[in-house]
């Protein structure tokens, strides 16, 4: 870090032990999270991938977005949720997991919004079922 740059999100939450602790809660809440486990291929795939490799991956991702020096090495997130078929309910139910971990580790406001934002921003890759009553497009 240069000394006139503003410590980036990283270093602001205490670099990669603090992120891969909030990121073992939060995993841990969400493979075992019934709202999301009632979808079948959710459900399927929570129970095929090992809790560590995934949560490697995320621990990952999060560090790199918030500027750590850790590249992401997973696949983009439409290819590895594009067949779980993510509905706009599942998406709030994963929100709501993500502020219980962030809640329970006492992330300080700023850094919880950041962290929102950066989640936020794969959403459209993510959530592939429109909401019930939306029709079809262009109609
Ligand atoms: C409702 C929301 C979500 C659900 C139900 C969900 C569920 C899953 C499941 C079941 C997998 C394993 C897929 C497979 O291998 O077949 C997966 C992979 C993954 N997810 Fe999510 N996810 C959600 C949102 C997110 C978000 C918001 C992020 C990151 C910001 C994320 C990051 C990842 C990563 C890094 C992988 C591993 C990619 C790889 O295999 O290379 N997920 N997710």
């Amino acid at each position: 870090m240069q000394p006139d740059q503003a410590p980036s999100l990283y270093d602001r939450l205490g670099g990669v032990y603090n992120i891969a602790t909030v990121v073992d809660d939060l995993i841990d809440r969400v493979m075992s999270d019934p709202r999301l486990n009632k979808n079948p291929a959710v459900d399927e795939a929570h129970h095929r991938v090992s809790p560590a490799g995934f949560k490697f991956l995320v621990t990952e991702m999060v560090c790199w977005a918030g500027g750590g020096p850790q590249q992401y090495s997973g696949r983009p997130m439409g290819d590895s949720h594009r067949h779980l078929s993510i509905t706009e309910d599942e998406w709030d139910s994963f929100m709501d997991d993500l502020h219980q971990s962030l809640a329970k580790f006492q992330v300080p406001p700023a850094e919880e919004s950041e962290l929102v934002a950066i989640v936020e921003s794969t959403k459209d890759a993510i959530v592939v079922v429109p909401p019930l009553g939306a029709g079809p497009p262009n109609q």
